[in-house]
């Protein structure tokens, strides 16, 4: 018997974001991303990061192995009032359980349903039948929609990268019906976390009156489409591998010995207000108050490079943390010790690995994250012989599946003290028990697997 094979179509991903080859991308969606088409193959359709006289006036393409990059500017108009701001002023804070900075301005939503009807007209154009569409965050909610209204019969999936609040706080979104209902022209919906499974699922039951069936199926009128859970993963033995390899690069050995023997406790995240990096900084200042027997034995290495930055709110962040390093260093430093290193500048994955390895303590403690790969990438850097800690917050979507780090609520400046004494003087036995259970889970679900998981059930 002869087997015919399936014809399967391109992959279209489309995203705000997009890593072009040979960026650093500081972000989680670009960098998983990029790891996930590179086995893969497939089309990747998104904002080039330019801003130019008019939007997309072209389409920039650009071929790298397996992966064609298609990508337009946006107008300044248009970045201001759909990246800027509804995308980030107003979707983002709301998303990050932060109602008081939700900027209501009207002009916000028309530009985000401006730029994403030109995200669709440009996409219609280029879309072939058996093409199966993969829509990230909530920069591009109405996209499957408005490629509805153009015709697309496509199989579309939509995932979210940040979590999603209760429907009691998604109402605080202006508009939030006429925007969350166009979800259900998606024919699946994936989501890091079972817990903001039950969030979508509570709003459209709640707020849509639309019926929730087995296997979260919804339906709302005459659309039918299914919702998951699909925790996004690293290039976990990509990692592990740099990782060993990076112990000879320049900029690893200049750490180093620039520790001269003292721990290194390291933080890496754009520089946001969701990160949490005012409460960390607070949490080693009480360290260092309550235990002045780890003066000088001791480093807090803090990498945040400058995200978002014609947003007030992150310009706002930025010096408040200036301040606030200022002020520590200020009361403990000594003429051969800086208790805290706070560098506002991005370094690529292969010098990142080399770092999380050389650190005792992985310190991440966000309000609120969809996923964080930095909590991942550094389990996934760790010498399994010698093994630091990962101190995580429990609202990162990764405390779902790191249960073995120290899990903190990083607003509680007396726990994360505390889970920080426990990492440093924590014995070996229990730091390769505690490193062991965590990297089985990042093997099994590294990106390769969600990538799969994800497109599998859409094309079901
Ligand atoms: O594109 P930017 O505005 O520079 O922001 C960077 C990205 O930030 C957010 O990342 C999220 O995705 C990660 C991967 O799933 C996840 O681990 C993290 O918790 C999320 O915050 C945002 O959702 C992306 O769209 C941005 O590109
Ligand atoms: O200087 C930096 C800082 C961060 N990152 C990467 O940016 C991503 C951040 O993703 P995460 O999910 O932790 O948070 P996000 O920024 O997406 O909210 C991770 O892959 C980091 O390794 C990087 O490559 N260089």
């Amino acid at each position: 018997m002869s087997v015919v094979p399936l014809r399967t179509g391109r992959l279209i991903v489309v995203s705000n974001r997009v890593a072009l080859p040979r960026q650093t991308a500081t972000g989680g969606l670009a960098s998983a991303m990029r790891a996930a088409l590179q086995e893969a193959g497939g089309v990747w359709f998104g904002w080039s990061g330019k801003i130019a006289a008019e939007t997309a006036a072209t389409v920039h393409h650009l071929y790298d192995g397996p992966v064609h990059y298609a990508t337009i500017d946006l107008s300044r108009g248009d970045h201001d009032h759909f990246y800027d701001g509804f995308a980030n002023r107003t979707l983002w804070p709301l998303l990050h359980y932060r109602p008081d900075l939700v900027d209501y301005n009207r002009g916000h939503l028309d530009g985000y349903l401006r730029v994403n009807g030109i995200f669709a007209d440009r996409l219609a154009a280029v879309v072939e039948p058996d093409d199966v569409i993969w829509v990230n965050d909530y920069h591009l909610i109405p996209l499957a929609s408005m490629l509805r209204e153009r015709g697309v019969r496509n199989r579309i999936g939509f995932f979210l990268h940040t979590p999603l609040p209760a429907a009691g706080l998604l109402i605080a979104l202006p508009r939030h019906r006429e925007l969350l209902e166009t979800l259900a022209s998606y024919d699946l919906v994936g989501l890091h976390t079972a817990r903001d499974l039950r969030a979508l699922e509570e709003y459209f039951v709640h707020e849509t009156g639309a019926r929730l069936r087995g296997g979260h199926r919804l339906r709302l009128g005459h659309r039918r489409f299914r919702a998951g859970v699909f925790p996004i993963g690293i290039d976990t033995q990509h990692v592990a591998d740099a990782a060993a390899q990076a112990g000879t690069l320049d900029p690893i050995e200049d750490l180093r010995s620039s520790l001269e023997g003292r721990a290194l406790i390291i933080g890496v995240d754009r520089l946001d207000y969701s990160k949490g990096l005012p409460q960390r900084f607070d949490a080693y200042a009480r360290l260092l108050e309550r235990a002045p027997r780890l003066h000088r034995r001791v480093s807090f290495l803090q990498i945040a490079p400058p995200s978002r930055s014609t947003v007030p709110e992150y310009r706002q962040i930025r010096r408040d943390l200036e301040r606030k390093a200022g002020h520590i260093n200020g009361m403990y430093a000594a003429p051969d010790w800086v208790p805290i290193r706070y560098v506002n500048k991005s370094f690529p994955h292969s010098v990142l690995s080399g770092y999380y390895r050389n650190a005792k303590v992985g310190l991440v403690t966000p309000m609120r994250d969809g996923m964080n790969l930095v909590a991942k990438e550094y389990v996934a850097s760790q010498n399994p012989d010698d093994p630091g800690v990962l101190v995580l917050s429990r609202f990162a979507g990764a405390a779902q599946e790191l249960g073995e780090a120290l899990l903190v609520n990083p607003a509680d400046t007396e726990e994360v003290a505390d889970a920080l004494e426990l990492a440093l003087a924590m014995p070996l036995e229990e730091r390769r028990q505690r490193w062991r259970a965590m990297m089985d889970v990042l093997e099994q679900q590294d990106i390769t697997a969600w990538r799969r998981s994800f497109v599998a059930a859409l094309r079901e």
